[in-house]
């Protein structure tokens, strides 16, 4: 397996570089008679859009998928629905360095020792332009998913040093929605900015976490033992670029709880049995509980900065490089609807798989 390909019964296959013609997908396995709502879709698109913020890469794309299969009057047929987003403002001229020079920490020395060259204008395949594809497949999944009663939110939860101290249960998507970071806790926000602002001034960059709270997920999904729940969001989250680490429910601090700390015991509230509090984040053995999915994913710094860095041409001559280009200060804001599509994308599957989401539901 190439490794261009994601899922068990809901596949989806992403092609395209960055400074190609364009980008796109195949998703295949997805259920037939859903009514596509092709505004909710730009929504997602335009949330990860690049070109439209403060601290973002300035290449603007309009990001518009055209679908080119698996939608006939407004409803998927069941077909593979296969997909362009075309891109139309590359400048390669920014990337010339880069045919004497890696640039450190992105994917350009790892990606030649590999396939013997590639294509260094954008990075190529490795750019994170690819997940515009994941958030198109992903809006798809979010509306299937609504259709069960299943929603997703992700946030920002960190950058650099600030956090954002709401827990999970609290985040509220209206305000996330509206928040230009995608940060739920507003005074967190006002620092987060600061800091960005400070950051850019000096052409550096900095990392952070981005939360998703997945609401409405049956009790029973999940495959135990390979493809347990959280093995498969945490393969899909580690699939994003510059993603660092993963963690669910209590997550690392776990390690150093006590289990009387830690357990979730049971109490029978409205006739059926369900833990009072929920350190497990949803997932016990590999499976749904019934309970709120939560989960962080930690973002790297943008490795591109124009701030000089002291690194050696592929010649061996040692030179202070400072990055030409337009490059995002944090990924964080717009990785946001990128972990809340491919959430979607393994909920979607495992509900598929489960049988609790038929092929055909018209
Ligand atoms: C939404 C998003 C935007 C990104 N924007 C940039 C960017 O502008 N400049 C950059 O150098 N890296 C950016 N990255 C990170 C690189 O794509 C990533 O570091 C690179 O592919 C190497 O992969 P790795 O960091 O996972 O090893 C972005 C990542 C995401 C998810
Ligand atoms: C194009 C997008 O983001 C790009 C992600 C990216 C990277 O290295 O990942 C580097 C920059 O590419 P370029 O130098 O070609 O503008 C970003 O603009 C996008 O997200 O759609």
């Amino acid at each position: 397996m190439a490794g261009n390909t994601f899922g068990h019964l809901l596949c989806l296959t992403s092609f395209g570089e960055s400074h190609g013609p364009a980008v796109g997908g195949v998703l295949d396995g997805f259920p037939s008679g859903l009514p596509i709502d092709m505004e909710a879709l730009m929504t997602a698109m335009e949330r990860r859009r690049p070109g439209h913020g403060e601290f973002q890469t300035a290449r603007n794309e309009a990001d518009l998928p055209e679908f080119v299969s698996g939608i006939f009057q407004g409803k998927t047929t069941g077909a593979p629905l296969a997909f362009l987003i075309r891109n139309n403002d590359q400048r390669p001229a920014d990337y010339k360095k880069m045919e004497e020079f890696y640039r450190p920490s992105h994917a350009g020395f790892a990606w030649d020792a590999k396939f013997g060259f590639h294509d260094h204008r954008g990075g190529g395949r490795s750019s994170a332009r690819e997940t515009a594809v994941r958030v198109a497949a992903g809006a798809l999944a979010l509306q299937l998913l609504g259709k069960f009663g299943i929603s997703i939110t992700a946030y920002t939860g960190q950058i650099g040093n600030v956090v954002s101290h709401l827990s999970p249960g609290d985040v509220n998507p209206v305000i996330v929605m509206d928040s230009p970071l995608r940060c739920p806790d507003p005074l967190a926000e006002a620092e987060m900015k600061i800091l960005l602002t400070g950051l850019k001034a000096e052409d550096d960059s900095t990392g952070g976490v981005v939360g998703c709270v997945i609401r409405g997920v049956p009790a029973g999904i999940g495959e135990p033992v390979f493809d347990r729940l959280q093995a498969d969001l945490a393969k899909a989250m580690m699939s994003i670029n510059a993603a660092k680490g993963f963690e669910y429910g209590d997550g690392f601090a776990a390690a150093s709880k006590k289990g009387s700390e830690h357990n979730d015991p049971y109490e029978e509230q409205e006739g059926r049995l369900r833990p009072a509090s929920n350190h497990a984040g949803g997932i016990l053995g590999g499976i749904s509980t019934g309970e709120d999915i939560f989960f962080n994913v930690a973002f790297k710094p943008v490795s591109s900065i124009s701030k000089p860095q002291l690194t050696a041409g592929k010649s061996g001559q040692v030179q202070h490089l400072s990055i030409e280009g337009r490059h995002d200060v944090c990924i964080v804001p717009r990785a946001v609807p990128v972990v809340e599509a491919m959430a979607a994308l393994v909920i979607a599957d495992h509900m598929l798989i489960s049988g609790k989401i038929p092929r055909n539901i018209l």
